[in-house]
């Protein structure tokens, strides 16, 4: 499953924002809402389901009326401080929990009201800019230590005749999970000694620069955007590539409404509608988080999430059925599961990630919605519903 993890200095809002996000109204399925682990749950992005092209909705545990939520892994990464590469606050233990995330959300206190410390200070006084380029630089610099400590072995292997420098940061780097795309882009793009002798804490660095850009790309999610001076949102947005603005206390209120059965509201809706009864401090609580809604078009959680999956990481989601007609599996079930998959994948990468087993027997693939058969090389798009055909079915 994609992994996206929340960073970011204390007190931003990134245990509102994983409590929100890891909240259901309801119990869906293999797949519930909750918590796996204190810092590791299930959350979902927010997708078009096919069933909107077809008369009847399908009825899936995971579609709300067309409303496709598809299932990625949450991590909570608490208490990220400037110098944590160096073991300053709970250090490389946050930094080592990154390592496993596809992508990261850095949680931004973006009215200015905590320190770099994360310490409570006068809304608007703290430049909220500085917290977009620490989490950046700690993870920069947990990545050059990590490649500076293992520097020495790099220099040992080079002794020997068939010593290939490419093949030695390849294994090194894609040990300390980097994708081998990822480093072999890195070292076309970033240009270094060939004699690993000659190395210094700079080549050291630009190499762990660039491979963290590739490897652990980042968002920024402007959150407490309902008390944010308008500036800081303005810099904010200057400052990074993406950043969505969020009221993550916005969103853990109307998903805990929701569960009550107070409100109508679906995770990602632009609005909500009251339908139960509340007390008046309630009420008026529900109303200052639609003036932020009707701004921002939304609570910003949910697109926080969708965007660092389909737009920033550019995934898409794909179908796989057995039947091409009826849209099912072998017990009827419409539209059973639904895959993120990284663009340009194709129906063969489909039928990997569905099984190894379907993957290796992989004979041909079928588009549902056109119905008709689609070549090996085909690059699937969002929405696809495929039938795979293999030996392994
Ligand atoms: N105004 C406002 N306050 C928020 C929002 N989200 C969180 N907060 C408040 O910010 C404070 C810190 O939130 P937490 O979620 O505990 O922050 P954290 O980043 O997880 O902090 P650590 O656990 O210390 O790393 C709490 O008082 C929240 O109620 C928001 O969207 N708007």
């Amino acid at each position: 499953m994609l992994s996206v993890a929340l960073a970011g200095k204390p007190n931003a809002g990134k245990s509102t924002f994983y409590r929100a996000a890891t909240l259901a109204d309801v119990d869906v399925g293999n797949y519930p809402f909750t918590t796996i682990d204190p810092n590791r749950g299930v959350s979902y992005v927010r997708t078009d389901c096919p069933c909107l092209a077809r008369e009847d909705r399908c009825g899936n545990e995971n579609c709300r009326n067309g409303k496709r939520y598809v299932p990625v892994e949450l991590l909570d990464v608490a208490g990220l401080v400037p110098g944590a590469h160096e073991g300053r606050g709970l250090g490389n233990q946050f930094l080592d929990a990154l390592s496993n995330a596809d992508v990261i959300c850095n949680v931004v206190d973006a009215s200015g009201g905590t320190n770099a410390e994360g310490e409570p200070v006068e809304v608007g006084s703290y430049d909220p800019v500085e917290d977009v380029d620490f989490v950046e630089e700690e993870m920069d610099l947990w990545l050059a230590g990590i490649v500076s400590r293992n520097w020495e072995s790099v220099e040992r292997q080079s002794r020997s005749p068939d010593f290939s420098l490419e093949d030695a940061l390849t294994d090194l780097l894609t040990g300390i999970g980097a994708s081998e795309h990822d480093v072999a882009a890195t070292l076309r793009s970033v240009e270094y000694p060939a004699d690993p002798i000659q190395w210094d804490e700079e080549d050291q660095e630009r190499l762990a620069r660039d491979l963290r850009a590739r490897s652990k790309p980042i968002i920024v999610v402007a959150n407490k955007a309902d008390v944010a001076p308008q500036e800081n949102l303005e810099r904010l947005h200057e400052a990074a590539d993406v950043v969505v603005p969020a009221t993550a206390e916005g969103e853990l209120a109307l998903r805990q409404a929701a569960k009550a059965g107070a409100v109508d509201y679906d995770p990602g809706d632009e609005e909500f509608e009251i339908t139960g009864d509340l007390s008046e401090k309630q009420e008026r609580g529900l109303e200052r988080i639609r003036g932020v809604m009707d701004e921002w078009g939304g609570t910003g959680v949910q697109t926080a999430l969708d965007t660092a999956v389909y737009d920033f990481l550019d995934h898409f989601t794909a179908y796989p059925v057995q039947n091409e007609s009826k849209w099912t599996d072998g017990q009827e079930n419409v539209l059973p599961d639904a895959f993120l998959l990284a663009r340009g994948s194709t129906p063969k990468d489909l039928a990997f990630a569905v099984h190894s087993d379907i993957g290796e027997g992989y004979l041909h693939a079928v588009d549902a919605r056109e119905n008709r058969r689609i070549g090996e090389d085909h690059e699937l798009e969002e929405g696809d519903v495929v039938k795979i055909v293999s030996t392994a079915a």
